[in-house]
């Protein structure tokens, strides 16, 4: 190629170019071939290659590199004699970048292949303890004796295995978890910790050590005990030396408990258990083996731990679960109109007593007393399945019971459950939140209040136009819903062990959640239920029902909602169906009047400002004098932050201070003073804004006495005789007293990240000079909490 001809060379390089492209046309079909080929053989090359790496770490664990695998029948521990001390003897990790995934259990069980499925599941119980001066050894044999003399189903559940965790190598247990022996592919194993706690150098130090390295070493899959049926722990401290969980009281168990449920991926079996060695160590570790029992038993039948939490807990940590709450709160469901247009009249009108039972075709009228036949048309369900209100309110966490009914754990509950509070019920008369079962047997209420949590969201009527449920299903329904519900939070940290089992009897039962419980046709026969199984009462109602509060027979506490102190205050406020609401709330007033020296009688003022705070002292102190109610509970109003709220115009604005709160009592104390009554303010609840002024009936030998004696009332009940509010009181703890706050000592304050907290941070808070917006939120805090028990 002569270059030198400048004026060829465009023509060479042309010429060049149309014979690589017709190259290109010839040969492309073979060349796309040749390089699809080399890529499919490269990707077969790494799928081949990353399965001999599965395989060999696989066999690295299984043994087959000279690792002794534990023996799962029989204690290597015990019967070996003594060996080694963990620590000393652990095997050095495996370097290899390999992923250790933790075993995966079959969908039912825990045995590999599709046989294992049709197979019965085998629980293994195995019990890992440690100790230094023999305690926590002596309790964990008397927990094994327990394991082994527990009534097995079809001998689903294994003899339990004892394990000194100073003997065994901590990575046969406590990576993976241990080999399914091939004689039972489906055994899945439940780990039961007993562990005391040293503040010194122990063998406890290189275990958490071991569980650290577990969950942080990326080449190990962090829930790699997933495969784990279960687990739980119990703590053995000092509570002398050590007095406080702060101190240092179980400490490290309660350190081992926090790993297992991240290795485990929340598979907290039974709450955390503590036992004080000073303390009565031996019973509070009988009560919680029962537990643990129970929970082997459930396991063995149904293959989980239950419905709740994933895998029985979730990983959530309090502060998520906080969130989780509030989220929950701000949640707006839009509910249809349930029908105030479309409501269809119905003429004829019943009494209430003439009611039947499910599938009733008897509407009752509300808006009259008259008992004329009642219309022969079918009824439907209130609350219907397939309804988006059903769908709502289920994603709400209610549990809706038969066709009308619905049942829910509070807040409170759930954070006495976890020692951090109850409700001010508890500072007043003395129910803790964990043993109290929130519910109502009727959805459905005549008013739209604007405060009300959940207005726009239940369906409202001034008749009842739905089929009627049998009392006894709503009862037995509403105890499932709730135990259900209490079970589901066992996997939640924090849960106290004593709290849950003492949860799993109902003590008490709150009538108010959502909806107007009078409103249910056989809502004497259903508090006669609670009454049958020594579960108190608390009824709260609207008051705009006088038939039905005249008819209504004995409760622990009958509550009247007071949410305005003039007529035209309270149709802004309640915004009653019922046209003739005024009146109906007078007749109210008067009934209760008349029941004061049979029941306790409760006055519930919210008070919203902006609508019933303002220059309405007096106007409340006249209903006072009108009903004389035994007690008068005020209470800043709860701001739910959802869509309905604003749409009745409330706002953040119109929650009050706590100090406005104390001011407006302070007003209503003086203004019944003035009349001559004969009241005081006795207690206080300044977590959730309430305060307690009470009749001074209950001030005996100069002692407040608002708690009411349970056993006492049921007793009096019992023996069939008359009795009067004065007969079953006790004395107000000094630490409820007004003034003093009104938090329970024994439990325990906490930030929304679940940190211990200075007890009087919140009064003292709301009580101070700050900006808005911190005041507000805040504000919001506290009222947040207070969301389940509102007024009907
Ligand atoms: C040196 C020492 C340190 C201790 N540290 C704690 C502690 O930090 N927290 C705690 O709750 N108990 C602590 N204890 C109390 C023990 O946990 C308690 O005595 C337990 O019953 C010991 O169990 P063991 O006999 O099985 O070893 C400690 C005891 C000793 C002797
Ligand atoms: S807030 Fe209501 S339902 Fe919850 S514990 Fe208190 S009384 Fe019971």
């Amino acid at each position: 190629m002569d270059l030198g001809e400048g004026g060829a060379t465009p023509v060479i390089l042309a010429d060049w170019l149309d014979r690589l492209l017709s190259s290109w046309h010839d040969y492309r079909v073979p060349v796309y071939s040749a390089v699809a080929l080399s890529c499919l053989l490269f990707w077969l090359y790494r799928r081949r290659l990353r399965t001999t790496q599965a395989r060999t770490s696989s066999d690295w664990l299984d043994g087959k590199h000279n690792i002794p695998l534990p023996t799962t029948n029989g204690n290597p521990s015990l019967e070996n004699g003594p060996q080694p001390a963990a620590g000393t003897n652990r095997k050095p990790r495996y370097s290899a970048p390999k992923v250790v995934t933790g075993r995966k259990p079959s969908p039912r069980g825990g045995g590999k292949g599709s046989q294992a499925h049709d197979e019965p599941l085998h629980i293994q119980p195995l019990v890992f303890y440690t100790s230094l001066t023999g305690t926590t050894e002596r309790l964990s044999r008397s927990v094994l004796a327990k394991l082994e003399s527990l009534p097995t189903v079809q001998s689903l559940v294994l003899k339990p295995q004892l394990h000194d965790l100073s003997y065994v190598d901590l990575d046969d247990y406590f990576i993976s978890g241990p080999k399914t022996p091939k004689s039972d592919t489906n055994v899945r194993y439940f780990y039961i910790l007993l562990l005391p706690s040293y503040d010194i150098d122990t063998i406890l130090n290189t275990f958490l050590d071991h569980l650290d390295e577990t969950h942080n070493d990326f080449r190990i899959d962090t829930a790699s005990l997933s495969s784990l049926a279960g687990y739980t722990v119990f703590g053995i401290g000092d509570k002398n030396g050590w007095p406080t969980e702060e101190a240092g009281f179980c400490s490290q168990a309660v350190e081992v408990d926090r790993w297992m449920s991240k290795l485990t991926g929340s598979k907290r079996a039974y709450p955390l258990g503590l036992g004080d060695v000073k303390g009565s160590i031996e019973q509070t570790l009988q009560d919680w083996t029962a537990g643990v029992c129970d929970v082997l038993q459930e396991l063995s039948v149904t293959g989980g731990l239950g419905e709740g939490v994933p895998g029985s807990g979730d990983a959530v940590e309090s502060a998520d679960e906080d969130d989780r709450d509030e989220e929950d709160m701000q949640e707006d469901v839009d509910f249809p109109d349930s029908g105030r247009n479309k409501r269809r009249k119905l003429r004829n009108t019943t009494d209430l007593e003439d009611v039947g039972g499910k599938g009733t075709t008897m509407a009752v009228d509300f808006t009259t007393y008259s008992s004329s036949p009642a219309a022969v048309a079918p009824l439907k369900a209130m609350v219907p399945k397939e309804s988006p209100t059903y769908t709502a309110l289920t994603k709400q966490g209610y549990t809706i019971v038969g066709s009308h009914s619905g049942v829910k754990i509070c807040r409170w509950t759930k954070s006495a459950l976890r020692g951090r509070g109850s409700c001010y019920k508890n500072s007043f008369y003395g129910i803790a939140s964990h043993l109290c079962m929130e519910t109502t047997p009727s959805l459905s209420c005549s008013n739209k209040c604007v405060f009300c949590w959940r207005h726009g969201t239940n369906p409202v009527s001034t008749t009842w136009r739905w089929q009627v449920d049998d009392p006894q299903m709503i009862f037995d329904g509403a105890k499932e819903g709730h135990y259900k519900k209490i079970k589901m939070m066992r996997g939640v940290p924090g849960v106290r062990s004593e709290r849950f089992e003492e949860a799993m009897r109902i003590r008490h039962c709150a009538l108010s959640l959502v909806g107007e419980p009078i409103f249910y046709p056989h809502i004497n026969e259903f508090v006669g239920l609670l009454h049958g199984e020594q579960i108190s009462s608390f009824l709260v109602c609207n008051a705009q029902h006088p038939q039905q509060l005249r008819d209504l027979r004995r409760v622990t506490q009958l509550y009247v909602s007071i949410d305005a102190s003039n007529k035209d205050s309270l149709r802004k406020i309640d915004r009653p169906l019922h046209r003739d609401f005024w009146e109906r709330f007078q007749s109210c007033l008067e009934i209760l009047r008349e029941k004061r020296f049979i029941q306790r009688t409760v006055f519930r003022l919210t008070l919203v400002k902006g609508f019933n705070i303002e220059d309405e002292a007096e106007g409340y102190a006249d209903l006072v004098e009108k009903g004389l109610p035994c007690f008068v509970e005020i209470k800043g109003v709860t701001y739910c932050g959802t869509s309905t709220s604003s749409n009745a115009g409330l706002t953040m604005q119109n929650v009050p201070f706590y100090e406005e709160v104390v001011a407006f009592v302070e007003a209503l104390d003086r203004a019944l003073a003035k009349r001559g009554l004969e009241y005081g303010i006795a207690a206080e609840h300044a977590h959730s804004c309430c305060i307690l002024l009470a009749s001074k009936r209950f001030l005996i030998d100069g002692k407040w006495n608002t708690i009411i004696d349970y056993d006492k009332f049921f007793k009096l009940l019992g023996d069939g005789v008359d009795f009067a509010p004065e007969d079953y009181c006790k004395e107000t703890p000094e630490w409820a007293l007004w003034g003093n706050g009104g938090f329970d000592p024994r439990d325990e304050r906490v930030d929304r990240k679940g940190r211990p907290k200075e007890k009087k941070m919140v009064k003292e808070a709301t009580t101070t000079t700050m900006p808005l917006e911190e005041k507000q939120s805040l504000e919001f805090k506290n009222q947040v909490t207070t969301k389940s028990c509102i007024d009907s």
